[in-house]
């Protein structure tokens, strides 16, 4: 399986964040991964990049761990963080020109990549030439973005990518993704923007307690369109009608 991720466990002090997760996602998969606020998405992207160290469990790429061959998943590997972690000193023309080089992208290959991803994803170019600590929270993700695909990773891992970005950027990106995925790559996307999500995903995972509580695809989820996301979701994690009483005082 082209991303394996075996028995992972990972806590933090007492509290049990991911309970002994295996998920394995195939080539060609647009992965959605849901779950409510705080119950572990991040922690397990970020344990899949090794930001976070796991406690039990392996995470392979094409059968390769980032702990044993670091280059070579890492050469395979885009990330687009849930807090961009750009070095925002730079211009984004700079920090485009800085990360390609670092992924060794041919410097005749570079220019163009970031020529047509800078036309694509931003109205004014000139912005471009400004420092990224000027930007706006949007702004600043499309940069993410653009960082984050110049190498043309196998593996794309995007971590809440739509969240500050306006309903044309939105477009966009979606367009984007679902362009990017040819078949042959893997691109897992943490989300709570479930509209756009069901535009790019093709299947579903879901978190919750510490497990993946469901994984198929985006069809099965919604009985094969006949729900919404969000309906399925709320239905498969059975919340309760939200009691107001106690909150008689806002009125
Ligand atoms: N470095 C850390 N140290 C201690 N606790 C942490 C750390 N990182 C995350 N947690 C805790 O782990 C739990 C899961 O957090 P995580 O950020 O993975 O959730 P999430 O599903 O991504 O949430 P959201 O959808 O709100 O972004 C939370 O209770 C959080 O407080």
């Amino acid at each position: 399986m082209a991303l394996d991720i075996n028995s992972v466990s990972k806590k933090f002090d007492k509290q049990i964040v991911l309970d002994n997760i295996s998920l394995q996602i195939p080539e060609g998969s647009i992965l959605g991964l849901l779950g409510r606020n705080g119950i572990g998405k991040s922690t397990l992207i970020n344990s899949m990049i090794d930001l976070l160290p796991l406690d039990s469990g392996t995470i392979s790429y094409d059968g390769k761990s980032l702990i044993e061959d670091e280059l070579e998943v890492k050469r395979n590997l885009g990330i687009v963080g849930e807090q961009n972690q750009l070095v925002e000193e730079f211009s984004g023309i700079n920090y485009l020109n800085f990360v390609g080089e670092l992924y060794k992208v041919p410097s005749s290959e570079l220019k163009s990549r970031i020529e047509s991803l800078v036309s694509f994803f931003f109205t004014d170019k000139d912005v471009l030439k400004k420092r990224i600590s000027s930007y706006s929270t949007g702004m600043k993700k499309l940069i993410g973005v653009c960082a984050a695909v110049l190498h043309t990773p196998k593996y794309l891992l995007m971590d809440e990518p739509f969240s500050g970005l306006d309903a044309v950027a939105t477009q966009k990106l979606v367009q984007f993704i679902k362009n990017y995925q040819n078949g042959d790559r893997v691109i897992l996307i943490s989300s709570h923007i479930l509209y756009h999500l069901e535009k790019v995903a093709t299947d579903i995972a879901v978190l919750n307690e510490g497990k993946i509580v469901y994984h198929n695809s985006l069809d099965a989820f919604t009985s094969e369109g006949k729900a919404e996301l969000d309906k399925a979701l709320l239905d498969l994690l059975v919340v309760e009608d939200v009691q107001m009483d106690d909150l008689s005082w806002i009125q």
